[in-house]
Order: C-alpha cells, then sequence, then structure tokens
C-alpha cells in the first residue's frame, strides 16, 4: 500500500477497505525509520488513521491543515510525498522534525511552539473570505496543546464566526506526561460519556417510550439545536462558546472519523471534532512509556531500548540534584514546569515536594505570572522553562516580575543550540530578551560544579535571576577553577595581556580549546569567564583594558543585544582605544543537526573562533603597520 502514496492526494486513489493495512504500513515504516534516526514516535503513532482520515476528506494543497507544534505530522509527511525524507529526519540538511512551508506546498504552516494552531488557522479563514476563495481549513491541536492560553483566545476569537472552520482536538490524555488541569478533567468527562452520535439515538430511542409525555419532549428537544447533546456530554464548554461541537470519535476508525469531518465540513461555522487516541498506539513499548517514546534517539525495535551511548551527566541532572537538595534546606523553594516536568528535571522534586511542585500546563505566560504572585506570597518560586518556550513569556517577565522586583528564579534549560529540533527550539535569544529587562540579573554556569554554584547563590539573592544553560552533558573540565560567585563578578581562568577572550556559559568549553591553541603559537591571551551577563563586571572591563588591545567575546545567542554588544557599547563609552570582536549568531535562524557541525557552519566552534580571533589580530598587524609606513 505504502508505495503507491508518493505525491499529495494519492491517497484519494486507496479503496477504504485497504486503510487498515495502509495504516499498519505506515506505523511499521515510522518505527522502523525512527528506531534508526530518532525523533518524535509515540504522538505520530498515534495519529496515523486520524492523518489518514483528514487527507481522505481533503484535497491538499488547496485545503490547509494546520498541525499544533507539528511533532505528530509525520504521517502527513509521508502522504505528501516525504517518504523517503525520512532516511535523514532532523539530521542536518535532511528534513525536518516539523512542518515546513519551505519544504512542502501541503505543510500550511510553520510549527514547533504549543498552543497557536487556532490563531493560524483563523487567521487563514479570515483571509479567505475577505478574498472571497474557497477552500477548507483544519487546525489540528492536542490536549496538550488545549493548556495554553492561546488556544482559548483564538476560540473565543473565533466563536462568531460565519464560515466553516474545523478544529480537531486530537485527545490522547497526555501532554509529553500526564495531562494537568481542569481542562484536561472535562476532556476526559467527555471521554468516558458514551460516543454523543451512538447515544444520541438510544436516549431519542428510549424518551419516545414514555407515555403521552415522551415524544413531545423529542419534538422539543430537536428544535432546540444543541439539547439532546446538553442532556448527554456535561457542560458542554465549545457549544456554549458558539463553537459546533462533534464527538467524540474513535480515532481509530476511519470510517467514523471521516463521517464526522465530512458533517464537520458543512458546518457554518467554527466547529470542533473530539477524536479520541492512543498515543504510541501499534508499539507497545510506546504504549507503556509514551513520555518515553514522545521524543526518542535511536532505540532496538525488539526491546525499546535505547541505543544511544550511555548518557552522561547533563545540566538538566545538575538542575535536578542541586533543586531538590536546596528545597530540603530552604522549605519556601517552589518549582514551577510548563508541562515539561521530565525535560527540566523537576521529577524528583516535584515527587519529593508533591506540595511545593506546580505543573500548570503548556502555559509559559501563566507560570511566569504564578510566579510573581508566589513570589510576593511569600514564596521562593523557581521557573524552570526551556530558553525558546521562555520566549512566550517575555512581558510577563518584564511587567509581572522585574517592575515590582520579585525575587523569582528562571532556570533557563536547552540555552544555546539544542540540534535536531531545529530553528524553533534553539535558544539563541534569551540573553538579549532578558538583558534588556531593568533589575533583571543573568548568569550562564561554565560547567556542572558552576551550575549547581549559581542555584544556590540565586537562592538567596534578592529581585528576578536567570541562569540559562545548554541542552545535554555537563563540561566536568576547568574544575580546578572554583572561585566562590560573587554578585556582578566574572572569573579570571588565565591572566595574559593584548587579546582577552570573554566567554559566556557553554562557550567556555569551546574557548577553553581557543584559548590553548593561541598558547601552543606563542600567544599569551587572557581567558575570562564571563559568569555574570547582566550586570556586566565593568571593573574587570576597566582593568583588562590598560594592557589589552583587543576584546573577544563568545556566546551561544545572536548578537544583538547579547553579551558581546554590551561589553561592545561600554567599551566604546570608556575605553574606545579598545577594539571588540563579538563572536555571536548573526541575524539568522538556525536550522536542524548535531549541534556541533552547526557551531562550525555560524562561526561558534573552536576552529572557527580560533581563525576569526587571528584575522582579527593580522588585521590589526596590518593596520598598526601601515599607520608606522605613513609616520
Ligand atoms: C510553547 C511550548 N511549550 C512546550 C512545548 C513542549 N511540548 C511539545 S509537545 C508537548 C505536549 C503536547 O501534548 P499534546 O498537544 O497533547 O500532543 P501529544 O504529544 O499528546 O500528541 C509539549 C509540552 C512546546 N512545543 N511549545
Ligand atoms: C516537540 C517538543 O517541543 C518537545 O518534544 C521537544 O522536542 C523536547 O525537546 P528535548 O528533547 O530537548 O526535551
Ligand atoms: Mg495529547
Amino acid at each position: 500500500m505504502l508505495e503507491k502514496i508518493n505525491k499529495p492526494n494519492d491517497i484519494h486513489k486507496i479503496a477504504l477497505a485497504d486503510f487498515p493495512l495502509l495504516a499498519e504500513e505506515i506505523r511499521q515504516f515510522l518505527i522502523e525509520s525512527v528506531s534508526r534516526t530518532g525523533g518524535h514516535l509515540a504522538s505520530n503513532l498515534g495519529a496515523v488513521e486520524l492523518t489518514l482520515a483528514l487527507h481522505n476528506v481533503l484535497d491538499l494543497p488547496q485545503d490547509r491543515i494546520i498541525w499544533d507544534v507539528g511533532h505528530q505530522a509525520y504521517t502527513h509527511k509521508i502522504l505528501t510525498g516525504r517518504k523517503d525524507g525520512f532516511a535523514k529526519l532532523r539530521q542536518e540538511g535532511g528534513m525536518s522534525g516539523f512542518p515546513k512551508r519551505k519544504e512542502s506546498d501541503c505543510d500550511a504552516f510553520d510549527a514547533g511552539h504549543s498552543s497557536n494552531s487556532i490563531s493560524a488557522g483563523l487567521g487563514y479563514v479570515r483571509a479567505r473570505d475577505l478574498l472571497g476563495q474557497n477552500y477548507r481549513v483544519v487546525s489540528v491541536i492536542g490536549d496538550g496543546a488545549l493548556t495554553g492560553g492561546m488556544a482559548y483566545e483564538a476560540m473565543n476569537n473565533a466563536a462568531g464566526l460565519k464560515t466553516n472552520f474545523i478544529i480537531v482536538l486530537n485527545d490522547n490524555n497526555m501532554s509529553i506526561s500526564k495531562n494537568v488541569g481542569g481542562m484536561s478533567s472535562y476532556l476526559s468527562a467527555l471521554r468516558t460519556a458514551e460516543s454523543y452520535t451512538g447515544m444520541k439515538i438510544n436516549v431519542t430511542k428510549t424518551l419516545k417510550k414514555v407515555p403521552k409525555i415522551g415524544p413531545a419532549i423529542v419534538d422539543t428537544m430537536r428544535k432546540t439545536k444543541s439539547s439532546i447533546k446538553q442532556l448527554i456530554i456535561p457542560g458542554m464548554l465549545f457549544e456554549n462558546m458558539g463553537i459546533t461541537y462533534l464527538g467524540p470519535v474513535d480515532g481509530h476508525n476511519m470510517r467514523q472519523m471521516m463521517r464526522l469531518f465530512n458533517e464537520a465540513k458543512r458546518v457554518e461555522g467554527p466547529v470542533i471534532v473530539h477524536v479520541l487516541t492512543e498515543k504510541g498506539r501499534g508499539y507497545t513499548p510506546a504504549c507503556v512509556h509514551p513520555d518515553r517514546f514522545h521524543g526518542t534517539g535511536p532505540f532496538d525495535i525488539k526491546t525499546g531500548k535505547s541505543l544511544s551511548a550511555k548518557k552522561s551527566l547533563t545540566y538538566t541532572d545538575v538542575f535536578s540534584d542541586t533543586v531538590t537538595a536546596l528545597g530540603k534546606e530552604q522549605k519556601k523553594l517552589v518549582c514551577i514546569t510548563a508541562a515539561m516536568r521530565e525535560g527540566t528535571g523537576l521529577k524528583r522534586f516535584a515527587k519529593e515536594f508533591p506540595d511545593r511542585f506546580f505543573d500548570v500546563g503548556i502555559a509559559e505566560e501563566h507560570a511566569v505570572s504564578f510566579a510573581a504572585g508566589l513570589a510576593l506570597g511569600g514564596m521562593i518560586p523557581v521557573v524552570a522553562i526551556y530558553s525558546s518556550f521562555l520566549q512566550r513569556a517575555v512581558d510577563q517577565i518584564v511587567h509581572d516580575v522585574c517592575m515590582q522586583n520579585l525575587h523569582v528564579i528562571f532556570a533557563i534549560d536547552r540555552a544555546g543550540l539544542v540540534g535536531a529540533d531545529g530553528e524553533t527550539h534553539q535558544g539563541c535569544f534569551d540573553l538579549s530578551y532578558l538583558t534588556m529587562i531593568p533589575n533583571m540579573t543573568v548568569m550562564a554556569p561554565k560547567n556542572a560544579w558552576e551550575l549547581s554554584k549559581m542555584l544556590e547563590f540565586s537562592a538567596y539573592m534578592a529581585g528576578p535571576c536567570a541562569i540559562r544553560y545548554p541542552r545535554g552533558g555537563a563540561y566536568q573540565g576547568l574544575e580546578e577553577f572554583q572561585s566562590p560567585v560573587q554578585y556582578g563578578k566574572s572569573e579570571i581562568l588565565y591572566r595574559g595581556e593584548k587579546t582577552a577572550i570573554l566567554s559566556v556559559g557553554s562557550m567556555t568549553e569551546v574557548c577553553e580549546q581557543v584559548y590553548r591553541e593561541m598558547k601552543a603559537k606563542g600567544e599569551n591571551p587572557t581567558f575570562v569567564n564571563a559568569r555574570f551577563v547582566k550586570p556586566l563586571d565593568t571593573g574587570l572591563l576597566d582593568e583588562l583594558a590598560k594592557d589589552h588591545s583587543l576584546f573577544v567575546t563568545v556566546e551561544e545567542n545572536v548578537k544583538s543585544g547579547g553579551f558581546g554588544e554590551h561589553v561592545a557599547v561600554y567599551m566604546e563609552a570608556c575605553h574606545p582605544e579598545t577594539r571588540v570582536l563579538p563572536i555571536a549568531i548573526w541575524n539568522r535562524f538556525v536550522e536542524h543537526g548535531e549541534v556541533d557541525s552547526l557551531r562550525a557552519k555560524i562561526g561558534l566552534s573552536p576552529a572557527e573562533i580560533f581563525s576569526a580571533i587571528e584575522n582579527e589580530l593580522e588585521e590589526e598587524k596590518t593596520a598598526e603597520d601601515g599607520y608606522k609606513e605613513q609616520k
């Protein structure tokens, strides 16, 4: 069957009776491919029939499907002629793990971050109607993504719509870990109510049998559009908002789903189709551990065991150990995650201090304002959020935390390049969006030891502070440098002359190699671990300006608004004779690939940094020689 699917709409050639076999083959293909490359498996296994049914009732690329987060769109990629792309899934130059408009005209919207699909879909709908065009728009959102505030803002806005807009709620009762909150409980209540469509017939039949008044009641109920639903389905939240609700329907039954999708196409207004799916469907290890197979590295298909090399200690592990230890001594410490309990390393803290742990769902904005309230109420909140997801909450950091100078600690994981997830997930902006805010302190550790010390330090600080650290192995080197963390003070690793390298966090490990290469070449640079990006250690900058003509700043962040720019502005004002070479990410989004290879590509590998410095020194020398000659 799969061989017959090579381009968009090939699915229309498949007989309905053959769909179960096609679904089976797609699952087998996904399991085999992802076992080799790694990727988001469990959500994709759950969404196979849902995607087949959607593609069958739609006409792509004319119709638009907007996938929320986009991590569940692998079957969509197969059905739109990208089967071969799975050989290099999420690898440099290969196919992205998320929908990308540049990859296919069947990808209607680039995705990666959660809960925006209804907004984007509604935008398409309004544009379609204004331009007098005629195509279907379908937003597919998971129950986890439905915990995010944007989804409600969009539904609120969609409520008055008079033209067709289909929202498919893919409900597998899971976020990455167990889904949380009131909406999740509400969906559970809907789920446990028998399929509405089946129930409607039974209720009508039963009522009709009630002597005398039965038929009259049925008649009256029919006149009120959704009153039978009101009887059966608790609350009818969506209908009360003005969005037609269809379902729940078995998300692994193609016929039932297609019937409902076709019914949804006839609704003149927004309509939500509630589809029940099983995360990990068809692969037992993924059904048993949907969290572990949400995103996975290569694994052995038979056992489900990971084939990745044994994991060394990660920065997330260090955060996990330290924050749990801090929780023991500091009873006011509370931890908050936005649906990333495992990813941010808060599982242990949650287990030891369940009352002081909060999973707020995929709601980064709320997490930050919630932390502000906790701080004002007398607690010390630690908000653990990935760098790219925290972008969502910049105003809450400005308005609710920093403006009131509250003691909230931001533990920012995945800061810097994250690799396979690509553009949407690289943590390249946090130094810029945090250092611009008054009252905020920003730190970055050079190694495992320093992360732990910075966290301890931050627990006893005043005011807001952020510690940013990268994905993956925690650097264990430079362990001989253990000067205590002091507010706003950098750490001199090696004192030399003429050239000073000032590195931020993850780049210190990289710059250690640069330093050694320069020494081997007979140069004697100074090497500074910045530690604090805000405030700048201006005392040290003043001192180094006395015997250094070149400052080289190195950071895994965009140049604009980053450490280098702050140093350059200070030096320009106070020491204009010292040149500053800022090495950072230059005005671009960085696609997916291996971190080391991406770093080389964007000039952040040891070799690239070394040659950038040597070029700068060469230019300096040429300019000096020219000046002497002129004289
Ligand atoms: C803004 C944002 N925060 C967090 C994440 C991390 N994340 C990716 S998928 C996911 C769970 C989504 O759950 P759901 O929508 O139900 O999809 P499922 O994985 O169950 O298919 C989370 C928390 C994200 N992508 N974007
Ligand atoms: C789709 C998504 O946003 C997450 O699943 C993300 O891929 C997790 O990243 P980590 O693997 O770095 O935890
Ligand atoms: Mg889910």
